[in-house]
């Protein structure tokens, strides 16, 4: 199979350009036509020194729709026309954001600093595709996975792994795909990735890179005659802006920014270029030298779908910039119709299922068929037949022929039979044989002892006379056992099966696992510099190497690095982290598992302790329930009138009492099973802090490591810094509040609701990153000085 299940020609790339609305739009520059497709612009040239009187005169650029002041919603019900219709048959699409720094890119793709309203495209097809997955979920197993990167000029940033390394570009599969279960959760995968995203010096959310958000879409289809699968990726691309680096609208992006937006846009056009040339697939391969090319892949070819949308500023200072825009369009159009090419591909899972399944029916119908014919065959069978075969196995046994002949099963089966019957009866035989035996022994033996009782009758009588006939029977008694036991058969010693117990193992294991044990055991330090310090140089040396290769390809994130680049001496975290964890002076191995074997203690309690505070809830229902039948005992006296006796005692019935009593057992219980329940709350937060103290001693022992090995602490920001933005955003308290938005939903538009505190994830992304960048920077201020 594969990718070659073709549709018609057809017009795969649409290319659309927005207009960036100002308070006083300079139509004398830019015409649109009434179909709101064909765009005319004035000729530079006009503008030049006197050319004031001259007949203005025009480019005429056409389009697949032009957008002035169309609402988002409009935008993407346009550019999204049919596009994940032809998703979900396994064709892949590319939507891709092109124009000039702060022209409404980011607004048009994902709108996700604004409104719920103005959402832009992201959002709004990874809603369309959830419902999407709905309505069809009768037909398919539908999955929806995401990644989201940023690709700068020679690396890939994954936003959704971001403690991971910069990727390059023979690492791009390692890009992480994350598994989305329903329209939230992927939403807050999406908010959380975008508040990750590089921004300008300044915090203002200027992109210097070029961010992809892929949407992965796999289509199984539940019906089991068809072993396939659909597979479509749908690319959502906001390119970086492209510029003149002075222009007011790059103010806040230094030189690299712009030249690297620059080229990477010129890349992609001549990439664009290529494929409008029909060049082979090999060939193409070869052509992807940019990092974002690589990444699109098969997705950025003539036989996918592309949707470009342009951003154009129309006032005369941009208005070369937004001439290079509409070329680039022009080309993009120029694509020539190609077939779409859906990936469809085989179920392997499915078939080897469907396979084994027709194997299993084919062994079914084998044994059928055979015990059909056996069966007709033994019913069928000449009785004369039989005889014979129960004759030819008899002569065979005793010798008198070397084979039988077998026509059929049923031949086989008789002789079979005669073997049994003939084993059957020798083994009834042989039991009968072993029961005689043993009852002539008994009777032997039974002889004998009467004999030997009757001699030593007749000498106990003779001897009666000189000793007393008790100590004779007990020194006779005695000679008599050790003639039954023989002195070669030993009785084993008591207790010689038992397992020995290793007291050191045990006191060992005893003395790490007790959880009241605050001590970590910690070796005396052995100094190891010299291993250790090698590999830091080396790999720091490797880093400050890539540092400043990627520093001279200089980019803005890059003139961060510079800015937080460290001394020579001082490592990043991970790389102090992995030489603490390997010197063995420093024990990490054992205390590690220490912290580990206190982890497990820890959860082990931890679950008995769930246990009991379920029994607790389970006696606490209990006790309710008897205080019920008490009251209600109670109650039917106090209607009964039957109320006090004669002597004015209160009679209580027999009910009552019984419910008193049903009602004191219960409440012991529940008061034994709340000691319980204490002890074990006692014992839980004695384990949890054997584990922290475990984790202190760690984290004690590594900063000691850093003293000494780099006259510094070394210090995980991004740790630090999720921690302190949580704390000062107080993130608990907006998750906690999820809740409480859930219930006024009704009162309010659920969607916006849910849309505003989205958003407060992304903020808090940003907020981390600002934050890790100024830590970062102090500390490695503080280092250098
Ligand atoms: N069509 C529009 N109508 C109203 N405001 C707009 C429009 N397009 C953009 N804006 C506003 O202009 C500002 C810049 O837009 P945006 O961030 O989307 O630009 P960008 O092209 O993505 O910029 P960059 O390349 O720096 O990331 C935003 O505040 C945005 O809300």
């Amino acid at each position: 199979m594969g990718r070659n299940t073709f549709t018609p020609r057809c017009k795969n790339a649409k290319v659309y350009f927005r207009i960036f609305p100002t308070a006083n739009m300079r139509w004398e520059h830019v015409k649109i036509l009434e179909d709101m497709k064909t765009l005319y612009v004035r000729y530079l040239q006009d503008f030049g020194v006197g050319r004031g009187g001259c007949e203005p005169s025009y480019w005429k650029f056409e389009t697949d729709g032009i957008f002035y002041n169309d609402t988002q919603e409009e935008i993407y019900n346009t550019t999204m026309a049919g596009v994940l219709e032809k998703v979900v048959e396994g064709c892949s699409a590319i939507i891709l954001a092109f124009g000039q720094t702060g022209s409404g890119k980011s607004l048009t793709i994902n709108g996700l600093q604004n409104s719920f309203r103005d959402r832009g495209i992201a959002p709004r097809v990874i809603s369309d595709l959830f419902e999407k997955k709905a309505s069809i979920k009768h037909l398919f197993k539908m999955g929806i996975e995401m990644s989201y990167i940023e690709t700068h000029k020679m690396y890939v940033n994954d936003l959704l792994n971001p403690t991971g390394d910069k990727l390059d570009s023979q690492a791009l599969k390692n890009v992480k795909v994350v598994k989305t279960k329903d329209e939230h959760s992927a939403m807050k995968t999406l908010f959380k990735a975008e508040g990750r995203r590089e921004f300008s010096e300044d915090y203002t959310i200027k992109h210097a890179a070029n961010g992809v958000l892929t949407l992965h879409v796999t289509l199984k289809p539940h019906n089991q005659t068809e072993p396939i699968k659909k597979v479509a990726k749908i690319h959502i691309v906001d390119l970086a802006g492209v510029d003149t680096f002075g222009n007011l609208t790059s103010i806040h992006k230094d030189v690299n920014q712009v030249g690297n937006a620059n080229l990477a846009r010129s890349q992609l056009e001549q990439f664009i270029l290529i494929l409008c040339e029909n060049v082979p697939g090999h060939v193409l391969g070869k052509q992807r030298l940019n990092i974002l090319i690589q990444y699109l892949g098969e997705a950025l070819s003539a036989h996918s779908i592309l949707r470009f949308i342009g951003h154009l500023r129309t006032n005369k200072e941009n208005l070369l910039i937004s001439l290079s825009m509409l070329r680039f369009g022009q080309i993009v159009r120029g694509m020539k119709p190609q077939k779409l090419q859906f990936d469809i591909k085989e179920n392997k899972d499915l078939k080897q299922k469907k396979l084994e399944q027709e194997l299993a029916e084919i062994k079914k119908m084998q044994d059928l068929s055979i015990m059909l014919s056996n069966g007709d065959l033994s019913t069928n069978i000449n009785q004369e037949r039989i005889k014979h075969m129960q004759h030819v196995a008899e002569e065979y046994l005793h010798n008198k022929t070397d084979e039988i002949v077998l026509l059929n099963v049923t031949d086989a089966t008789t002789v079979l039979k005669v073997f049994k019957d003939l084993y059957n009866k020798l083994e009834a035989e042989k039991i009968e044989c072993t029961r005689i035996a043993y009852e002539k022994a008994y009777e032997d033996a039974l002889m004998c002892v009467k004999k030997v009782s009757s001699k030593a009758d007749s000498v106990q009588s003779m001897k009666s006379s000189k000793k007393g006939s008790r100590k004779s029977i007990k020194s006779h008694e005695g000679s008599l056992d050790e003639k039954v036991i023989p002195k070669s058969v030993k009785k084993p010693p008591k207790g010689s099966l038992t397992r020995p117990i290793s007291s050191s193992v045990d006191g060992q294991s005893s003395t790490k696992l007790k959880t009241h044990d605050k001590t970590v055991p910690v070796k005396p330090l052995k100094h190891s510099r010299t291993s250790s310090l090698n590999i830091m140089k080396k790999s720091s040396a490797s880093r400050r190497k890539s540092n400043s290769s990627t520093a001279t390809a200089g980019t803005g994130i890059d003139s961060i690095i510079e800015e937080t680049a460290l001394p020579d001496n001082i490592p990043i975290h991970n790389e102090a982290w992995n030489l603490f964890i390997t010197d063995s002076a420093y024990n990490y191995k054992e205390l590690i598992n220490t912290v580990n074997k206190y982890e497990e203690a820890a959860k082990e309690v931890h679950r008995d302790y769930l246990l009991e505070v379920k029994n607790l809830q389970k006696l606490l229902e209990a006790v309710d329930i008897r205080k019920s039948e008490y009251q209600k005992a109670q109650m039917q006296r106090l209607l009964r009138k039957e109320i006090q006796d004669e002597d004015g005692n209160v009679i209580v019935s027999d009910l009552e009492n019984v419910c008193l009593e049903n009602l004191k057992i219960a409440h012991n219980e529940l008061v034994k099973q709340q000691e319980k329940v204490l002890k074990i709350q006692t014992e839980l937060r004695i384990a949890l802090e054997a584990c922290q103290n475990g984790k202190k001693t760690i984290s004690d022992q590594y900063e000691l490591f850093c003293q000494q090995k780099f006259q510094t602490s070394v210090p995980d920001l991004e740790a630090i810094s999720l921690q302190a933005v949580e704390e000062s955003l107080e993130i608990s308290a907006v998750n906690a509040g999820e809740e409480e938005v859930e219930v006024c939903a009704a009162e309010k538009n659920h969607d916006i609701i849910r849309y505003e505190n989205l958003k407060q994830i992304m903020k808090t992304q940003i907020q981390r990153k600002i934050y890790t960048r100024e830590k970062a920077k102090k500390w490695v201020q503080s280092c250098k000085t």
